[in-house]
Order: C-alpha cells, then structure tokens, then sequence
C-alpha cells in the first residue's frame, strides 16, 4: 500500500484500540462506583431493617459485621448534629463538615471528613437520614492504568460537574453522552469514553492524552511504511509524548521510588505481661511531592500488582538499616518486624538482601522478624523454600493478618513458623457478642497447639489487652501502646521507658 494509505489505516487501528482501552478504564472505575453504591444501600438497609437503637452496643456489632463484610466500606455509622457520633471504627466522633451536594434519592454527600488516623487522606461520606458511610475518597479511580497520562473521572448526573477526578477532567464532554448510556469519542486533546450507571446517577469518564494515540499509531505505521519513511515522525511523537505525559499511580510510585518519598515508621511490639517493648514493626509511608501522604494500604496493592513491590520493599530495608541499625546493632533482643509482599516471598533474592542489611548494619538475625500475610502462602512451594531459607539463617518468621486470606488451615501446619499475628478484625470483636467474637479463642488454641507465639495487632483497650494477656498471649501491637512513629520518636520513648524503669527497680531495692 501507498505510505498515506498505511499511515490512514494506522491512525484507524490505533483508535480502535485506544477507544478500546478507554472504555476498559471507564468500566472499572463505574464497577467500583456501583460496587460502592451497592455496598452502601446494603449497609443502611440491614442497619434500618435491623431497627436496633442507634449506637447501642448491638447496632455496633451489626456495624462492625457489616464493615468486615465490605470490600469498599471503610466504616458505617450514625449521625448526629452533623457528626457521625458511633461507627464501626471506633474512635471519636467524626465532623462530617457541610455536605456538597444532595441527590434526589436522599444522600447527602460530603467530599471531605477528615480521618481519624494520623496522616490518613480524607474520606468521602454518603449519608441518608441518620445512616453514613465511609469510603476512600479516591477509591473508585484508584483504578490500575498503564497509559501513560490517562485521567480517570466521576461525575454526578444531575450536579454535572467533575465529583474525583485523578487527572484533567472536562464537564463538558458528558454533553456528548445525549440520553445514551456510553460513548466513545476523540476531542483535540484526548480520546474520551463516558458510561452512565445503570444503578445510581454517577457517570464515569476516562481520557488517554491524544499523544498516546499518536504514539500507537507511529508503533502500527511502523510496522506497515518502511522505517526511514516514518523515523522522523516517530522521533517527534515521542518527544511530544514526554513532553505531554501525566502520571497514573503506577508512573507515580516509579517517580517516588526515584525522588525518594518514601519514609518508615515503627510501632512499638510490647511483652503483655510486662509492658516492655521489645521492637516494632517497620511501616512504609509516602509523602508526595506535593506534601500529601498515601498510606500503604492505597498504593502497595498498586506496587504488588505494577511488579514494583519488591524495588518497595528494597526501599524499606534501606530505610530501616537507615534509621534503626545503629540501635539494633547494640540491641540485639530488640526487633523490627518487616513486611514482605507475596512477589518477595516468590523471589530467591530476599534473604541474600536481608542477610546484606544485617551486615550493613552490624546488626544480629534476632534482630528481624518477617512477616507475611496468607497472600504469601498461595505458592506454597515456593513459600516453603523461602521461610526455609529465613529460617536457616535465623531469621524469625510471622504470618500476618492470620484468618484474613488463604481458606485452609492445614496449610499451616506444613509450614516452619515462629510466630501467629491475630489479626485486627478478631481483636475488635472481643467482649462484644458478635459471633466473631468467639474466634479469638479458638485462634489463640490453635497456635498454642501447633507451637506458634502469638502476636494480636489492632490492640486498641485495656479490656482487649486483659483478655488477651489471661490467655497467654505473649505479645501485642496497637494503639493503646502507641500508633506508628518515626524512629526518633520511638527511641526517645524507648529510652523514657528503660529510665522509669531504672528509677522504679532503684525505688523497690531501697527498702520501705
Ligand atoms: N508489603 C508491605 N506492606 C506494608 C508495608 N508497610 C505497611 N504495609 C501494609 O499496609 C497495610 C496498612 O498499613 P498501615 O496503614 O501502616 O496500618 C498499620 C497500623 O497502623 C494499623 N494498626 C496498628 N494498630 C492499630 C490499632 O490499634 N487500630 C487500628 N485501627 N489500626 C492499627 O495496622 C496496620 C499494621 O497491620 P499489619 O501489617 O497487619 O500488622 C498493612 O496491611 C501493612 O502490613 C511494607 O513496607 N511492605
């Protein structure tokens, strides 16, 4: 064929492709936002059918069960004066602030409720009468792209303007909608798709840079013209690609990586009969360029699925050689807990760079604890090598988030461990009649009988922490004891504590 003709042809397999891939990304921003919507009309429905009084010690327990059984609902809870007064996540009452926008089915939406974690991004609120939920404000474009600048939208139908947006979104592309459900279209600047929700007013849009469109033609003409016929073209589409490109989370956490935004903080691990601490576990945080920080539990699921986790978790371990090698080295029964992803279990590099790390940092085996989750253990094989790997270099070993993940439990038996974590949800439910309640106990038997010392997480009562030390668990993290911090905070609290010791065994030896 005639080079124009190719170059024709191109241009129109490219935009099959990228209309294609728009509407992909289009569709799984309006399945998270329907997902959400779903799981919300769900919630305040057994909340009203329920017809317990608000806030009552068995309405918490609904809220709870409701919470533990919703993938995108960070909490649910009653409102009072314009402050969500109870919730399934504890804690103080939450200002929900002035609400932006009513819908004509009754919500009340509220963009932006401040977290009651330190450092944690705002939320967005629903209510409906005195029934709110919560969820991340970001989570229904927390989607994974990887086209370079794509920005991906959701809009309110009747409102019609831009509600989260991660990128530029232009309100009046809806116009192009009409009364239809989806439509796909170039404008100058982007190739643009819109799908409208079938089960709520919410319209979801997603728009690629018109550069990568380009840069997908140049690939297909490539492929079609002769080289030396498009080689200048394809040198000035990439230039302007560069020039254009926006970043999705995936390009985001490769420019961290490279910027260096990522940071640890530690919370401390105590012995529960004695309250003495005994290490912490290392967590990873993300201060952006701009100042604001992203929580782990919004990008590592990004990191494990764009394969960055373990260029992450390399990351984490300089960082804590970084700031804690010097103490452990002169500590050695102190710990820092790690967290591995299930691609660094999966990878036969790990030990040889937690081996480097001790090294580096002149600091002993007994001085790491890893955990993995039940993630970890899907390649069991593999999972099996790895611990005995760790283990056989005297390296401790935890399953994280037990009773989360993996169904069986037989698994666990095959497997050389040192210790069990109770994860938070079981934590919760203690002294409470929710019938989780009664699973502690069982997990608590269990990792008795298979020989495991017990960690429980999430520890955020003395209640909690009572019940627990009676049964014989040995260690325990939470808030009670202390929220994550950074290490220089960590040691100046450490060292308080060995001081009032000190003072306190100095006391007790001058007699009466
Ligand atoms: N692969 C990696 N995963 C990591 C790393 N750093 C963290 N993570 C995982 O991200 C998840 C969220 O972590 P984070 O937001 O830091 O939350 C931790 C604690 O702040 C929270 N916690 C602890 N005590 C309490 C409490 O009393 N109440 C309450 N509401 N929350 C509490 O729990 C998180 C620690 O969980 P766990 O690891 O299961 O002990 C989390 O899954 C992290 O594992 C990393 O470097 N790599």
């Amino acid at each position: 064929a005639p080079p124009w003709l190719a170059l024709r042809e191109a241009r129109h397999q490219a935009y099959e492709a990228e209309s294609d891939q728009v509407q992909r990304y289009a569709l799984d921003v309006l399945r998270r936002m329907d997902g959400t919507t779903q799981q919300v009309n769900k919630a305040f429905r057994a909340l009203e059918q329920s017809r317990l009084a608000p806030c009552s010690p068995a309405s918490l327990d609904l809220m709870r069960q409701i919470d533990l059984g919703s993938s995108y609902l960070q909490a649910v809870g009653y409102v009072r004066d314009d402050a969500i007064v109870c919730s399934s996540m504890g804690g103080a009452p939450l200002a929900l602030g002035k609400g932006a926008f009513e819908s004509s089915t009754g919500f009340i939406f509220y963009p932006n409720v401040p977290g009651n974690l330190p450092g944690q991004p705002p939320l967005m609120a629903a209510r409906r009468g005195q029934l709110a939920a919560l969820v991340h404000r970001d989570l229904p474009i927390d989607a994974w792209t990887d086209t370079p600048g794509v920005s991906l939208g959701v809009l309110h139908g009747e409102e019609r303007r831009v509600w989260i947006a991660r990128g530029p979104i232009d309100p009046a592309w809806l116009a192009h909608l009409g009364q239809g459900d989806t439509v796909t279209f170039a404008d100058p600047g982007h190739v643009v798709s819109v799908l409208r929700s079938r089960q709520s007013q919410f319209i979801a849009v997603a728009a690629a840079p018109i550069a990568e469109l380009d840069r997908r033609s140049a690939d297909i003409a490539r492929r079609m013209v002769p080289a030396g016929a498009i080689g200048g073209l394809i040198v000035a589409l990439a230039i302007l690609l560069l020039a254009r490109r926006q970043l999705s989370m995936e390009g985001a956490l490769r420019n961290a990586l490279r910027r260096d935004e990522f940071f640890v903080c530690y919370q401390p691990i105590v012995r529960l009969q004695t309250g003495e601490w005994v290490g912490a576990e290392a967590l990873v945080r993300w201060r952006r360029a701009d100042g604001t920080l992203v929580g782990p539990d919004l990008f590592i699921p990004v990191a494990e699925q764009s394969k960055l986790v373990t260029r992450i978790t390399e990351r984490v371990l300089r960082l804590v050689a970084r700031d804690a090698g010097h103490f452990l080295s002169t500590h050695p029964a102190f710990h820092v807990a790690l967290n591995l992803a299930a691609e660094d279990i999966h990878s036969t590099d790990i030990v040889g760079h937690l081996r480097t790390m001790l090294a580096r940092c002149g600091a002993l085996p007994s001085n790491l604890i890893v955990e993995i989750t039940e993630r970890g253990f899907l390649d069991l094989e593999s999972a099996r090598d790895t611990i005995g790997a760790l283990r056989g270099n005297a390296i401790e070993v935890a399953i994280d988030d037990f009773g989360t993940g993996y169904p069986s439990l037989s698994y666990l038996e095959s497997l050389d461990l040192d210790f069990l974590k109770i994860d938070r949800s079981f934590i919760e439910a203690i002294g409470t009649d929710a019938p989780i309640s009664l699973v502690v106990g069982h997990i608590i038997a269990m990792a008795r009988s298979m020989g495991l010392r017990m960690i429980a997480e999430g520890i955020e009562s003395e209640a909690q922490a009572d019940f627990l030390r009676e049964r014989g668990v040995e260690y325990a993290q939470g808030f009670l004891f202390g929220r994550p911090m950074p290490f220089a905070e960590l040691m100046q609290r450490f060292k308080e504590r060995e001081h009032a010791a000190l003072v306190r065994m100095a006391g007790a030896g001058a007699g009466p």
